[in-house]
């Protein structure tokens, strides 16, 4: 390994990572080991070698609540929840301390938590200046890369798998959406007005979300505009639309699955005709480039899915995402500023 690599950039804020063992959020139990797999697959080293501070966080483990029944459809909503409540925490830390928190997942539920972490955050950096705007939605933005929509509500989910329903849980304008009896969630409030998130990579809404996306006017890019634009013009129009003055802080969210199932096949919910990894790092490094990555979401790798191939796949393309959105160049390993290569004496 030559000198240069873990040199440590002193401009750049330092990326706290931490894992989020989220399962009960879909039936898959394999994915709480997603984030040792992303670790495994040599995450910290790839980051160091390019000189990108991070630090581990360790894990959220999901305490299981006991008699956690079905509520109406909705599984595990109480376990859920107090697992999100502590990812919440454990994003607030991570951005007191001046990081920029990487979530690994666990499934998508825990994005409840990471986005609602990250707005409280922002909140008391930045307080609410009296308007009636300012007072509505936290300062942050988000950007939501995703086969799914991920905003049923708990009253129309098919499935009962609150990770298909985190966004109902985050805008106000789903706050009549939302029971009030729903067990376990009553410290969550709103924190996101629907013109604050664009999606990337749709490719199977269910009906009702379908639904509540036009009706709440919410920007969104599905694979065949990203077909007929390009990804680069579905990032300009996506982050002008959720960001028009280019201030705010970004959370990116991305899931897995948002990959076509050839560069991501180790993951619960796979659907054909998605992102190339090529498009994926495009949308990371794009993200990176804005300079305001203030938290980013990687979730839904379950290395107990799929053939040792498609695992090592899977979780090499999380690692290569992640390093993108925090700043690694592509075409290799950065030199510091005034590095000379030495010439033979
Ligand atoms: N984060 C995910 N992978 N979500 C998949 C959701 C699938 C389906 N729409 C559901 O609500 O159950
Ligand atoms: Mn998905
Ligand atoms: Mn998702």
């Amino acid at each position: 390994m030559n000198t240069t690599a873990g040199t440590p950039r002193p401009d750049q804020k330092i990326a706290g990572i931490f894992g989020a063992l989220m399962n009960r959020g879909q039936g898959k139990e394999g994915v709480r080991e997603g984030p040792n797999a992303i670790r495994e697959a040599g995450l910290f080293t790839q980051l160091k070698e390019c000189g990108i501070r991070a630090l581990d966080y360790g894990d959220v483990e999901i305490q299981a609540v006991a008699s956690d029944d079905e509520w109406k459809k909705v599984k595990y909503c109480r376990t859920v929840a107090s697992g999100c409540k502590q990812i919440a925490e454990k994003m607030e830390l991570i951005i007191k301390e001046h990081g920029i928190p990487v979530m690994l997942g666990g499934d998508h539920a825990a994005a409840i938590g990471s986005i609602f972490g990250h707005a409280s955050a922002q909140r008391q950096l930045h307080p609410p200046t009296g308007s009636s705007s300012s007072e509505l939605h936290a300062p942050l933005a988000v950007l939501w890369i995703d086969a799914h929509g991920d905003i049923n509500t708990p009253l129309t989910t098919a499935t009962g798998n609150l990770h298909g329903c985190p966004v109902s849980f985050l805008l106000h304008e789903m706050t009549g959406y939302i029971p009030h009896d729903l067990p376990g969630f009553d410290w969550i409030k709103p924190c996101l007005t629907a013109d604050r998130i664009a999606y990337i990579g749709l490719r199977a809404l269910d009906q009702d979300e379908m639904y509540l996306m036009e009706k709440l006017k919410i920007k969104y890019f599905p694979m065949q505009l990203v077909d007929q634009l390009g990804i680069q013009e579905c990032l300009k129009q996506a982050l002008a639309a959720i960001d028009p003055k280019g201030v705010l802080p970004l959370h990116l969210s991305f899931d897995i699955d948002a990959l076509d199932p050839s560069d991501a096949a180790s993951t619960g919910t796979p659907v054909m005709g998605g992102l190339t990894l090529r498009e994926g790092l495009q949308i990371a490094e794009f993200v990176h480039k804005t300079g305001r990555l203030s938290a980013m979401d990687l979730v839904e790798v379950n290395p107990e899915l799929g053939t040792p191939h498609q695992r090592a796949k899977t979780t090499e393309a999380a690692c290569a995402i992640i390093s993108g959105a925090l700043g690694k160049p592509r075409q290799g390993v950065p030199f510091p500023p005034g590095f000379e290569l030495p010439l033979p004496a």
